[in-house]
């Protein structure tokens, strides 16, 4: 399991196109303020055009997902999330390469997923994440397969997490990298 700090740095991230950015919590007797998104910090290729707000229970997974027209930039306002990343991209320097990434609420960070990255999203404990894409909400862009396909490269440390009928339906990797046209 990787910690957020080992996607900040573009030139050394395990998965090519996938960086993050702490964020920078301000406290004082009222609570807190902390910026997630400015355009400049360029995280993700594209500005986000959609954001959604969504609250998960413990044991919840979500995914494995794979968009190949809009990238997700992400970050959890309460809980913890443990993202699953798996590069798919046959022209990637990265291909291949499966890892898992902590992001505790309480070290607030922004990440980017690029197109062609597969991704699930396990929540340990009940959380709040919030992401933006830059496209609005296209069905045809939900691609997807099975949670715990080895082939991913994602060793989860979940064996029978709560999946949408959709997630529980979904097909093997090689089906999707088929229909995705990633197959070698
Ligand atoms: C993603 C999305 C869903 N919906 C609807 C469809 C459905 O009725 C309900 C729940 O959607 P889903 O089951 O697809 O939500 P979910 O399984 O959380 O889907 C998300 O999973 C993670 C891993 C990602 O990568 C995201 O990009 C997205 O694919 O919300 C929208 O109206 N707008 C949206 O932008």
């Amino acid at each position: 399991m990787l910690e957020i700090e080992a996607f900040a740095d573009a030139a050394a991230t395990p998965i090519s196109g996938v960086v993050a950015k702490s964020l920078i919590t301000h406290a004082d007797s009222r609570g807190d303020l902390t910026e997630i998104y400015r355009k400049s910090w360029s995280i993700g290729s594209n500005t986000p055009v959609q954001w959604n707000v969504v609250h998960s229970a413990a044991n919840v997974m979500r995914g494995v997902h794979l968009h190949l027209k809009h990238e997700d930039i992400l970050t959890v306002l309460q809980g913890e999330m443990l993202l699953g990343l798996s590069d798919l991209r046959p022209s990637s320097p990265t291909h291949g390469t499966g890892a898992i990434v902590r992001m505790p609420a309480d070290s607030p960070a922004m990440i980017a997923i690029p197109v062609g990255v597969a991704h699930g999203f396990y929540f340990p404990v009940p959380s709040i994440h919030i992401y933006g894409v830059d496209f609005d909400f296209d069905r045809t862009d939900e691609l997807g397969c099975r949670w715990n396909e080895p082939g991913l490269g994602i060793d989860w440390p979940a064996d029978d997490p709560i999946l949408s009928e959709r997630d529980t339906d979904a097909g093997s990797l090689a089906q999707l990298l088929d229909v995705a046209g990633l197959s070698e």
